[in-house]
């Protein structure tokens, strides 16, 4: 998959419990994916993705990859669960070894491909605090923050906690079925809320048991997805912190399970399958693209 420095670089089109990745091999090239190729990459059938996970050479001793994570709306975000997995996969089917040490904006990150095919990846620390997620306002408690929707003396989602997994996430708990609520609609609304300066993730999580939560989230950049790894460890640490829920969970998205847990060292892993569908090369500026014959 190496690229060769040339204009147009190698890329994978994978999926992580269905949420549609485009690994991007920018090794060897000074090219950034811009905006407007996302976007382009986005608008064509084929290769409608969720996030590009763009592959960079280390810029930090220690690193074996730079990892550049851009959402379909051509925005950068920070952290990626389910596109991580996808790196490590295909990582590994090319370099032939199982672990990788990977710099994101979030900071650094592991993952490791278990002999089951299952990736962990070490997803890092979440943090809580009101300027780190960030939000607008100063909140002392973000267990529980003032933000609902809907008629004001009848909220059809209210008081989510919030909490940083290196990007800004919103967990509101129900206690039904997650799928009788309109996320599409509501959505893009709470992503864009003046609550969030950097605009947030949006997941609505039924709590079945201990180890047990169904989540869908409206992704920031993104829209509905079928999984959002980084939204399935916000709901795992803001519900263990709200007495909901134990360390450790399976977290049911549209796409699949993912095992979450919050380990004592207050990193939280994320464990779940990665699935490469097919091949091509892309021209990072524009985002035209062209498929390879051999799959
Ligand atoms: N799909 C992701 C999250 C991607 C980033 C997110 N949309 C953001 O802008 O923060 C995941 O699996 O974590």
């Amino acid at each position: 998959m190496r690229g060769s420095g040339v204009s147009r670089v190698p890329f994978l089109k994978m999926n992580g419990l269905g949420n549609q990745i485009v690994v991007a091999d920018m090794r060897g090239s000074k090219a950034r994916v811009t905006p407007d190729a996302a976007i382009a990459i986005n608008a064509q059938p084929q290769t409608k993705f969720d996030q590009i996970m763009a592959i960079h050479d280390a810029r930090t001793p220690g690193t074996d990859y730079y990892i550049e994570i851009i959402n379909s709306d051509g925005s950068r975000a920070q952290a990626c669960g389910n596109g991580m997995r996808c790196v490590v996969q295909a990582l590994g089917a090319e370099e032939g070894r199982r672990r990788f040490t990977f710099e994101t904006l979030a900071g650094i990150l592991f993952g490791e491909e278990a002999a089951d095919g299952q990736i962990t990846v070490d997803m890092g620390t979440p943090k809580f605090a009101w300027y780190d997620i960030p939000l607008n306002e100063e909140f002392a408690d973000t267990r529980q923050v003032e933000l609902q929707i809907g008629p004001i003396d009848a909220p059809v989602l209210h008081s989510p906690s919030v909490a940083s997994m290196g990007n800004p996430h919103a967990t509101f708990w129900v206690k039904d079925d997650v799928w009788s609520y309109a996320l599409d609609r509501f959505g893009p609304l709470l992503e864009n809320h003046p609550l969030f300066p950097e605009r947030a993730n949006i997941s609505i999580a039924n709590v079945l048991a201990p180890d047990r939560i169904i989540l869908r989230t409206w992704e920031r950049g993104a829209g509905l997805t079928e999984a959002c790894g980084t939204a399935a460890c916000a709901a795992l640490v803001n519900g263990a912190r709200t007495r909901r829920t134990a360390r450790k969970a399976t977290v049911t998205v549209p796409g699949g399970d993912l095992v979450v847990e919050w380990l004592d060292n207050d990193h939280v892993t994320l464990t779940g399958p990665a699935e490469f569908e097919w091949r091509g090369d892309l021209d990072p500026a524009t985002g035209a693209w062209t498929r390879s014959e051999a799959a």
